[in-house]
């Protein structure tokens, strides 16, 4: 049982852009094969979870807004509350247009909407390898003119032109923050979050008055096996230094605690021995991050 200490950054960005502009395709070439389908179980009405990038400093939560790409004729009507307020807590916005396509209704609609969001957008013009160059200066204006970017990448997602780059400039957006989703959750995993609840129950029972409820527990993996044994890893996020020291206790000795009860629970719902490794870091204010809430699970009926 170690103790994390890197800083690592994760957060959520929302990719939007009328039908065909090459979303998912982009996503596709950014995530490669870690493309992790999420299950609806792990989704609210609110955002769909598209893909996650995970290497080894950051994750990058791809979030879908329903709705917002297909704008219909009355304003009013389309309008939806629920996917502008994913715009404004989501930590960038992926704005993509089409180079060989001419600026439309679809995307003055998008513009509108992102004209109240304080949220850093970044103006994708895919589909480069279509158009002339010298063509793309003016093709960037159109855009320009009706709103402000915090960046513009001319890319080609099939070709993978700059691709590269605007990782970068994404990952730079997001803030210090947990890895919300194990790298290895390439398909619906709905145990995970049984998993990480009984760690949680250990955690509140044996330090309960000390720390109530101010513990977050997200599994980080699940598949490996050494010498036949289930490995399991989970993260335990605590609000404060003063209640990471609880967790850990003198000389591991709580966290030890923790970890042989939650292992007996553990074993007897997946009927087989494992090794369970845990880790306790701090993630100020957890309770009021809505989207780590969502993300951990915890605010899911069915997991309660
Ligand atoms: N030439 C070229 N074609 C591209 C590029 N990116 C995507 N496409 C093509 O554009 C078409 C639409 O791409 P998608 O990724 O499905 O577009 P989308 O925005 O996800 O579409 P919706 O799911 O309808 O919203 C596909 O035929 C892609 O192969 C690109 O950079 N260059």
């Amino acid at each position: 049982m170690t103790e994390q200490t890197t800083e690592f950054h994760s957060g959520f960005v929302a990719i939007l852009g009328r039908p065909n502009v090459g979303k998912s395709t982009l996503m596709n070439r950014m995530i490669g094969e870690k493309v992790a389908i999420m299950s609806d179980k792990a989704q609210t009405t609110r955002n769909k979870i598209n893909g996650i990038y995970t290497d080894k400093d950051a994750q990058i939560v791809f979030v879908d807004t329903p709705g917002i790409h297909k704008p219909k004729n009355d304003l009013d009507e389309y309008m939806d509350d629920a996917a502008v307020s994913t715009l404004k807590e989501v930590d960038g916005i992926l704005f993509m247009v089409a180079a060989d396509d001419k600026i439309g209704p679809g995307d003055r609609f998008i513009m509108n909407l992102l004209q109240d969001v304080k949220t850093p957008v970044f103006l994708l013009i895919n589909k480069i390898d279509l158009i002339h160059p010298d063509n793309l200066p003016e093709i960037i204006q159109g855009y320009t003119d009706v709103l402000n970017f915090k960046n513009i990448f001319p890319v080609s997602a099939t070709m993978g032109n700059n691709v590269p780059e605007l990782l970068q400039e994404v990952k730079a957006l997001l803030p210090v923050g947990p890895k919300y989703y194990p790298d290895d959750q390439l398909t619906d995993h709905p145990e995970y979050f049984v998993v990480s609840e009984l760690i949680r129950e250990q955690v509140l029972h044996l330090t309960r008055d000390e720390i109530p409820h101010a513990v977050a527990v997200v599994l980080e993996s699940m598949n490996q096996r050494v010498n036949g044994k289930l490995q399991v890893e989970a993260t335990i996020f605590v609000e404060r230094d003063s209640q990471k020291g609880i967790v850990i206790g003198k000389g591991g000795s709580m966290l030890k605690k923790i970890g042989i009860n939650a292992r007996r629970e553990v074993e007897n719902l997946v009927g087989e021995k494992i090794n369970l490794k845990l880790w306790v870091k701090v993630q100020k204010n957890w309770r009021d991050d809505p989207l780590f809430l969502q993300r951990s699970g915890y605010n899911l009926k069915e997991f309660k």
